[in-house]
């Protein structure tokens, strides 16, 4: 059984004003304030991670029914203690602790901060002020010096094994990120086209080189709006169009300010090329995405239908819904302890993959595949030495518990994204090489 669990606890926020945070940046869930106020130690060095609520849906939340007088921590802090520790080395997790929220000081946080929020975002969701805990994370950006913030995708191609006649030549052959960001540029979305995981994630210079140019390359053509890549100096997020900005980056970081694009992209990759070659973490992150996610989405799919069709003959969820598809019926949330047996079982010695999987054991699945989401997801930040004394820190963000109610909406987004790639015609689609494939 997981330990007793007491996640340390940040000094009241409500003792700051919101004034003394800067807004750093936000995802799709949260967004991120990093503390600029009068010198504290309970908070210098230290970011607030603060949870969004939709203007216009209720969120796929795990744990929206809670009453608010004893909202529980966070999921994220418990996830990151007992599974995510799990799995990665310590020094590449940040300490999370909880932050105890106040309703007022919430209110005139979300109002103050509003207006440094971008338009896109602050049309589809805000601060939720009625949150009582947040978390209280180090602050990976700061004031001085400069990172860079890599969203890396899916580093890996699926195994051919569960994949349909249709499907296994486009799937085998152009990674999910590529076909995804083709979708979205079929549908006039920005998308970094120039990006290929696999290149980051293959550990060859050459490659890891070329994923690199691609960022910068889609960063610059995106205006700084894709999330695959952000760069931070002196606080602030860097945008392509702010030269006077990028001058005063280039100008503190290579020694001098005028660069033609070309040249910066050179030194900005030069910078980073011996770092993301010299980490484990990408190895790390890809390895799990691949091993917890090994029958893809289509694989995984029918090993839903089967183990739903082994289900006891009751009035079954499905019709109680009035539904007719499983897809429409979600299972219940992995349980704290559940996730406590499963990652036992996942790090056991003993457990090999297994060619046909029993249904009977799909919830071991359902979770292996839910945490494989988590690191599709996740982000590398890394935070470069502003002085010779310190060093490269390298760590890995966003590793949020997915939900199942999430499981339809990947279904339909893979159907999507092969769908619309088949389209392609074949001397056009994008051949990706997976560096680390199981043959
Ligand atoms: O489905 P994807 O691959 O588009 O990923 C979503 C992300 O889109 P991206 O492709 O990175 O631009 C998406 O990122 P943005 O909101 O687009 O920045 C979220 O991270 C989303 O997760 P959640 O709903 O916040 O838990 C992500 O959803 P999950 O698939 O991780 O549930
Ligand atoms: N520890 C940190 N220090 C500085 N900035 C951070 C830190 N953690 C997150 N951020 C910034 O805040 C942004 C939002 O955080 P995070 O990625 O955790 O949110 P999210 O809503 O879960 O994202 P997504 O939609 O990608 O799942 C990050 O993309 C990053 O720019």
């Amino acid at each position: 059984m997981p330990r007793e669990h007491h996640a340390s606890r940040a000094a009241k926020v409500s003792t700051t004003t919101p004034s003394d945070w800067k807004y750093v940046s936000e995802g799709g869930a949260t967004a991120v304030f990093s503390y600029q106020g009068p010198p504290n130690p309970a908070f210098d060095g230290t970011a607030l991670r603060l949870r969004k609520t939709s203007n216009h849906e209720t969120k796929n939340d795990i744990h929206p029914d809670d009453p608010e007088e004893n909202e529980p921590d966070d999921p994220m802090i418990q996830f990151q203690r007992d599974v995510i520790a799990r799995l990665m080395p310590p020094q590449f997790l940040i300490e999370l602790r909880v932050a105890d929220l106040e309703r007022p000081w919430m209110e005139a946080f979300a109002a103050y901060h509003e207006p440094s929020r971008p338009p896109a975002r602050r049309e589809a969701d805000s601060i939720d002020v009625t949150r009582k805990k947040g978390i209280q994370v180090e602050d990976l950006v700061g004031n001085e010096g400069w990172s860079v913030e890599i969203k890396p995708k899916w580093g890996f191609l699926p195994s051919p094994a569960y994949l349909s006649p249709e499907t296994l030549p486009i799937k085998t052959r152009t990674c999910r990120t590529c076909m995804h960001s083709h979708l979205r540029q079929s549908k006039g979305e920005v998308a970094a086209a120039n990006y290929c995981p696999l290149d980051l994630f293959s550990g060859t210079e050459e490659r890891v080189k070329r994923a690199i140019h691609g960022l910068w390359d889609s960063w610059n053509e995106s205006g700084g709006t894709i999330n695959n890549l952000r760069i931070f100096s002196g606080g602030r997020m860097l945008k392509p169009m702010d030269i006077e900005q990028l001058e005063t980056w280039s100008q503190k970081t290579f020694g001098t300010g005028h660069h033609a694009q070309a040249e910066l992209r050179d030194k900005f990759t030069a910078a980073l090329l011996p770092i993301t070659l010299g980490t484990s973490l990408l190895q790390r992150v890809g390895a799990l995405q691949r091993t917890l996610d090994s029958f893809d989405r289509e694989g995984f799919s029918e090993l839903r239908e089967r183990a739903w069709s082994m289900r006891p003959p009751v009035v079954s969820d499905r019709e109680q819904s009035g539904s007719s598809s499983i897809s429409d019926v979600n299972e219940p949330e992995p349980t704290f302890p559940e996730w406590f047996s499963f990652i036992n079982t996942f790090t056991s010695p003993d457990t090999s993959d297994t060619a046909f999987p029993d249904p009977a054991d799909f919830p071991y699945y359902l979770q292996a595949y839910l945490l494989s989401a988590t690191f599709k997801d996740c982000s590398v930040m890394i935070k470069m030495p502003s002085n010779p004394e310190q060093q490269v820190v390298v760590k890995v963000i966003d590793l949020d518990v997915k939900s199942v109610k999430k499981l339809r909406q990947w279904e339909k987004l893979d159907q999507q994204i092969v769908e619309v790639y088949s389209q392609v015609g074949l001397d056009a689609r994008k051949t990706c090489i997976d560096a680390w494939a199981i043959t």
